[in-house]
């Protein structure tokens, strides 16, 4: 059931008692001590993952964004001697009412992303359009409408709620700012939001140190829904919360979306927790998109490199009930500094398979699916990754990356957001389709 929006107008109560969980043991609560000692709940029945509708239309689309941070010199006189490239060329799509996972290790550039989207960030390059609207580099007051349609919820629920404000001042705040209902209608919804994420509408007036690890991060998402918004970034929502609750927090966010129809940019370290949630999923490495995919293709047959090691660290239930263990793929050093990354792809100082090629030129987002786009030279599933490069007569270049004269270059679509009716067959090595 989606809500509808009329602009003003605020929805009536969902029926709460088929939305909650039903065996949510924080809903409700009183005693907010309690919570940290719940046994590990997995995905409760019923809350399936979401699912992507084909015929949804993007509500937000982002093409080739940037994000460079100037790096200063130290002394009186602060010049600029370099940048941090914490995203460089990021374009993907959400649609209407789904989700996307942005997947990678610390410092990939994932929050950055997220801060850009709802516009904490202005970008250095690069587009986002959010329902029509090009939303890259509107002003500080275009910026407040926009507020209410773009939300975002942090990871920390310790520091991200104001210590000093009752939780009713918290919620009800965007509410008085965006004069959205007269002050005697405020307390009334702040309640009913209150009791949509679950808790005792009645503690409107307590403050955040009374409340748990989860039940604050509920009350971060009832300051998110206050004004009813159409897209929300959640950076990390349950990485600093307790194992036992996470996944009841994550079971609430997938309510709240289908009930509202929200779309989501959910951004995650922890492939599992973003399996549950998004349809769609990106995979992240020092500033760009490695890999792209629907849920399935991207669990079952990655063909990057950097996503295979990724996923060999998650525990796989059914390899386990069949008693085999995946093998875990360990991935060389660090990652390299975003100041000056490597040329070509920048994951071939760490990878298994980089040949010469990797270091001369950066591999295109090649889509080689209907919903599938790896950045590889050796693009291939694990353990059948190909021994010669298969983008190399694509690119006109030869098997080491040096140009190759007798070559016909293809133009391909590149870096486009979402996904082209043609795709590159790897194996066949011929554009297909559906
Ligand atoms: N305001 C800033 N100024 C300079 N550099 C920054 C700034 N914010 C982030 N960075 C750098 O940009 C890169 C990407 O950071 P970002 O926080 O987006 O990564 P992340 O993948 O979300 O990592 P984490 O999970 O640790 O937050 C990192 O190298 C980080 O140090």
């Amino acid at each position: 059931m989606n809500n509808k929006r009329g602009d003003d107008k605020l929805t009536p109560l969902p029926a709460t008692a088929n939305f909650l969980p039903q065996d949510d043991p924080i809903s409700r609560t009183e005693d907010p001590v309690d919570q940290d000692e719940i046994d590990f709940v997995a995905p409760i029945e019923g809350h399936a993952a979401s699912v992507a509708d084909p015929n949804a239309k993007p509500i937000l689309e982002v093409r080739d964004l940037k994000m460079y941070f100037p790096v200063k010199s130290s002394g009186i006189i602060r010049r600029t001697i370099g940048h941090v490239q914490a995203v460089d060329g990021v374009s993907f799509q959400v649609p209407e009412g789904g989700a996307l996972g942005l997947v990678g290790e610390s410092g990939c550039g994932k929050s950055t992303t997220g801060r850009m989207v709802t516009r904490l960030y202005e970008p250095t390059s690069g587009t986002i359009t959010f329902d029509g609207r090009d939303i890259s580099r509107i002003s500080t007051r275009q910026l407040k409408p926009l507020r209410r349609e773009v939300q975002m919820i942090f990871q920390d629920p310790y520091t991200s709620l104001n210590p000093r404000h009752s939780v009713g001042a918290i919620i009800g705040a965007p509410l008085a700012i965006h004069k959205v209902l007269p002050r005697n209608k405020i307390l009334p919804r702040v309640q009913e939001l209150l009791e949509i994420v679950g808790l005792n509408p009645e503690h409107y007036n307590r403050y955040p140190h009374e409340f748990s690890g989860g039940q604050r991060q509920r009350i971060g998402i009832a300051r998110a829904l206050t004004l009813q918004p159409k897209l929300l970034v959640a950076d990390e929502p349950v990485s600093a919360l307790d194992v036992s609750i996470q996944a009841q927090v994550i079971n609430l966010l997938q309510d709240v979306q289908r009930e509202f129809n929200i779309a989501f940019v959910f951004v995650a370290h922890d492939l599992a927790v973003v399996r549950h949630f998004c349809p769609e999923i990106a995979v992240m490495y020092l500033g760009k998109i490695v890999e792209i995919a629907d849920r399935d293709t991207l669990y079952n047959r990655p063909n990057h490199p950097y996503t295979q090691a990724l996923l060999s660290a998650v525990p796989d239930v059914k390899q386990a009930a069949i008693g085999g263990r995946r093998e875990r793929i360990r991935l060389e050093g660090d990652v390299p500094s975003p100041i000056n990354p490597p040329s070509g792809c920048r994951f071939r100082t760490r990878c298994p398979i980089a040949q010469e090629i990797c270091a001369r030129v950066e591999p295109p987002l090649l889509q080689i699916g209907k919903r599938h786009k790896v950045a590889c030279h050796f693009a291939g599933e694990l353990g059948h990754h190909p021994d010669r490069p298969v983008t190399a007569p694509l690119l006109g270049v030869d098997d080491t990356g040096a140009p190759d004269p007798g070559a016909t270059p293809t133009t391909m679509a590149g870096n486009e957001p979402g996904y082209s009716d043609t795709w590159y067959d790897l194996e066949r090595k011929t554009m297909a389709s559906a």
